[in-house]
């Protein structure tokens, strides 16, 4: 395809061009194919996505339990619609249910052109339903392939175009691909997923000169329904972006994989083939449910910082202190180790929060967002010279816990700005957990507390000798404290984090004991 349809339009729109995909397919209702699919697919890669639905089907994880076929004088409607008011870079195809609607995206093609046509020739579902009657072949064929700037086939799809021709091996991909060719594409990429290679996934990429052999490993796992449509979504929002097409299939082909890799465990449906999840975030959302989901400042109670030199010293892993601690009634754990190897560090944070996690206990990462994203811990907390606030949040989202440290009431007020969740304020007292640490006295923690819109929590050389002072100041938003040594540099962590928790239940509430 060539031209774009909304030429006459663009002048009038501002400066701010968005990437714009239709998507023309059928609704799926388990939505792990179809329309769904686009959507959520086209939304991952940062491509706007308008829809237009052929048909609607009933349908769920075991099959598709009924198709309900849209006119075409609607379907034709509607595309009217988006492609005479909207500026779409690129137009991908799905489930086609009729040579009558194929004609009439042919004629939409011609009076509203777009960059580009993807073509996803679908016609059998996932579970074997027929989609797209044998009536459609001759659609594609004379109507549709000619104008595609690339078709996405899998090994049926490409045999049913081929007049039933026979598929068993990568070599016979190939010729396939140089047939498909022939009858118009600008670009042929035949999928080998169903090819009975058990280890790798091979699909070929023809432009018409050259091959590619694009190479994967096999991804084992149920949740493949909508692959197909993904994939091609995907590679129309790569294409809508800018990107030629030998990238875009290669950007697109690492996204689906690398959402498979990530869905491979997740439940949803009872039938064979369940969808997957485009966006990466149904498994933590689903471990999340172990604890509270919002950030609750009475988590800051009892906050445990650890140390690597002190679990050295008194000869015991990160694990067995974080467990003591949370034994002991710590409420909050943050992991501070500060010169971690990266990989050394990550394979101790993911143990601590699954740990963590299990307890309903929130686990911090001090310093590294990077660390903090790939253990999906809770959040972070960072310095006045880490990285600011306002990026952290960006790269970790809305629900990630923020804790920033705070020496004086303007540092206060900007992290409330910026969107922390707490402050930690301090040196309340002297310490040699942190070097050239000032301190700022049991007044200066006052004045910050005083000056805070977020909850507190105090920290720097606090134990079960001072806490208590700490905790009566009096000001409502002083939520607890945050100990290192006094939990750690100790022989016993669990015994200790108890004597505090007695310490700071019997400031906040003088009749009450725990355990
Ligand atoms: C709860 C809490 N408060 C303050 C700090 C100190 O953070 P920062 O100023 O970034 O210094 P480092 O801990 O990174 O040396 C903290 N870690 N936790
Ligand atoms: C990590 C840290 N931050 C501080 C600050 O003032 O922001 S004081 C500190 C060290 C706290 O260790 P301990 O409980 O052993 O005194
Ligand atoms: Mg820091």
């Amino acid at each position: 395809m060539q031209g774009n349809g909304a030429s006459a339009t663009s002048k009038n729109q501002s400066s701010m061009k968005i990437p714009h995909v239709l998507t023309i397919a059928g609704s799926d209702s388990g939505a792990g194919a179809g329309i769904q699919a686009d959507l959520k697919a086209c939304a991952a890669r940062g491509v706007y996505c308008s829809t237009v639905i052929t048909a609607v089907t009933a349908q769920n994880t075991v099959g598709v339990q009924g198709v309900n076929i849209v006119p075409e004088d609607f379907v034709a409607a509607q595309l009217k619609s988006v492609l005479s008011d909207m500026q779409v870079d690129v137009v991908k195809t799905g489930m086609l249910p009729s040579t009558d609607i194929v004609k009439v995206l042919q004629q939409s093609l011609k009076e509203f052109p777009v960059r580009a046509l993807v073509v996803d020739p679908v016609m059998v579902s996932t579970s074997g339903d027929v989609l797209a009657g044998p009536s459609i072949v001759s659609g594609f064929r004379d109507n549709l392939l000619p104008m595609a700037d690339i078709i996405t086939p899998n090994i049926k799809e490409a045999s049913a175009l081929l007049d039933g021709m026979q598929l068993a091996s990568v070599s016979d991909m190939r010729s396939a691909a140089k047939l498909l060719h022939c009858l118009g594409p600008r670009n042929v990429l035949v999928k080998g997923g169903d090819l009975p290679d058990p280890s790798d996934a091979v699909d070929i990429f023809f432009d018409g000169e050259n091959f590619h052999e694009l190479r994967s490993s096999r991804i084992k796992t149920r949740n493949t329904h909508g692959t197909g449509c993904s994939l091609a979504s995907c590679i129309a929002a790569e294409l809508a972006k800018g990107s030629p097409m030998l990238s875009a299939i290669k950007v697109a082909k690492r996204f689906i994989e690398t959402a498979l890799d990530y869905s491979k465990d997740i439940v949803i449906g009872n039938g064979p083939q369940g969808p997957f999840d485009h966006l990466l975030k149904l498994k933590s959302t689903s471990r999340k449910s172990c604890r509270q989901e919002a950030f609750d400042p009475s988590d800051l109670f009892l906050y445990a910082v650890t140390d690597p030199g002190m679990n050295k010293k008194w000869g015991r892993s990160i694990t067995d202190a974080v467990k003591a601690a949370i034994e002991g009634g710590a409420t909050i754990v943050q992991l501070r180790e500060k010169d971690a190897d990266t990989g050394d560090f990550l394979e101790a944070a993911k143990a601590c929060t699954e740990i963590c996690h299990l307890h309903g206990v929130p686990l911090l990462i001090n310093d590294r967002v990077d660390v903090a994203l790939a253990c999906d811990a809770d959040g972070i907390h960072i310095g006045q010279s880490d990285m600011p606030v306002r990026v952290a949040r960006v790269i970790l989202g809305p629900e990630k816990i923020i804790g920033v440290s705070c020496k004086t009431p303007t540092q206060a007020h900007q992290a409330w700005i910026d969107g922390a969740d707490y402050i930690g304020c301090g040196g309340v007292y002297p310490t040699n957990t942190k070097a050239n640490n000032l301190t700022v006295g049991l007044d200066g923690l006052k004045t910050v507390c005083l000056a805070s819109k977020l909850p507190v929590v105090a920290i720097g050389g606090i134990g079960i000798s001072n806490a208590s002072d700490v905790m009566k100041i009096g000001v409502p938003n002083l939520k607890g404290v945050a100990v290192v040594s006094a939990l750690f540099d100790r022989e016993c962590v669990l015994t200790e984090t108890k004597k505090l928790h007695a310490v700071l239940t019997e400031a906040n509430c003088p009749n009450f004991s725990w355990v």
